[in-house]
């Protein structure tokens, strides 16, 4: 099908590329991203890169600057320092060139509700200057893909939670993109759609596509990402193929130990006095 066709790229080596200059063979570098919310440092000097066709997963507690991250590396929202490059364009200098190659699910997506599913994905295609036809065909594949038939001809106002992250996916895929940069992609999605969610993903990246996805669900990632970062106020604290960031734990004991957070509730008696 061709909307899962992305130009073949070789599968990098599974290991970081030195932090300097950006190796050719990333689908997205990113060296010394910062940004400040006044007196708060969302993202702090993150470095990461991300080579080319590997399934790429970010987790980190809440308020880690996950979010914050990824609206600075698809362009939504302007570092107070450092770059971004995807597939060697910088987004903040050469957006044209970079975003051509980028799809975006960004986080609390506001979508053209009074559109219908098969419009909105007509609508995203024709933004990226795709031709009628093409456009036609490649939504036919994903309505079909991601298992929207019957919600095709409904307006997305009246689609559930899951089915508006679904279209929303479906339409960040439209233009054949190189890299997918999803937030929260299986918040709201039962585990069947998301299932269906991941098949279409690993297609994806085993043609050469490369997906970088935020979740908080621990089991998902190890499960289904082969590369990891876990961030925590701000910081990378660790990041590169998933059995060297475990190094034989699982991901959530990883994350704790690396995190924190398995605080046990204390000063809180009087939760068990109860009304009556
Ligand atoms: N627009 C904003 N204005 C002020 N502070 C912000 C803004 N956006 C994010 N922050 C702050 O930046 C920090 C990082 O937030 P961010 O949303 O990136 O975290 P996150 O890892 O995505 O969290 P979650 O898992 O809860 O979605 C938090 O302290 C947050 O309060």
């Amino acid at each position: 099908m061709p909307v899962f066709e992305p130009e073949p790229a070789p599968r990098a080596a599974p290991t970081l590329a030195p932090l300097g200059e950006p190796a050719g063979d990333l689908a997205l570098a990113i060296r010394g991203l910062t940004k400040h919310f006044g007196s708060v440092t969302a993202v702090d000097g993150v470095d990461l890169d991300v080579p080319r066709g590997c399934f790429y997963g970010f987790v980190g507690p809440n308020g880690a600057g996950k979010t914050t991250t990824l609206a600075m590396v698809t362009g939504l929202l302007r570092p107070d320092s450092g770059t971004v490059l995807i597939d060697g364009a910088d987004v903040w200098t050469d957006p044209a060139t970079a975003k051509s190659s980028l799809g975006v699910l960004p986080d609390r997506l506001r979508l053209f509700d009074r559109l219908t599913g098969t419009e909105f994905l007509h609508h995203a295609g024709a933004l990226h200057g795709l031709d009628r036809a093409t456009v036609a065909r490649r939504a036919a594949d994903l309505v079909q893909a991601f298992g929207l038939e019957s919600a095709s001809r409904r307006f997305v106002s009246d689609f559930s939670a899951g089915m508006v992250k679904k279209i929303a996916i479906a339409a960040a895929m439209i233009h054949s993109p190189r890299l997918l940069v999803l937030d929260e992609p299986f918040e709201s999605v039962d585990p069947v759609s998301a299932q269906l969610v991941i098949d279409v993903l690993k297609k994806f990246a085993q043609v050469g596509g490369t997906v970088l996805l935020s979740s908080h669900s621990m089991d998902l990632i190890e499960r289904v990402c082969d590369n990891v970062a876990i961030i925590a106020e701000g910081r990378l604290l660790a990041a590169g193929p998933m059995s060297e960031v475990l190094d034989g734990t699982t991901l959530e004991d990883r994350f704790v130990e690396l995190a924190g957070g398995a605080t046990a509730v204390e000063g809180m008696e009087w939760l068990q006095s109860f009304s009556d």
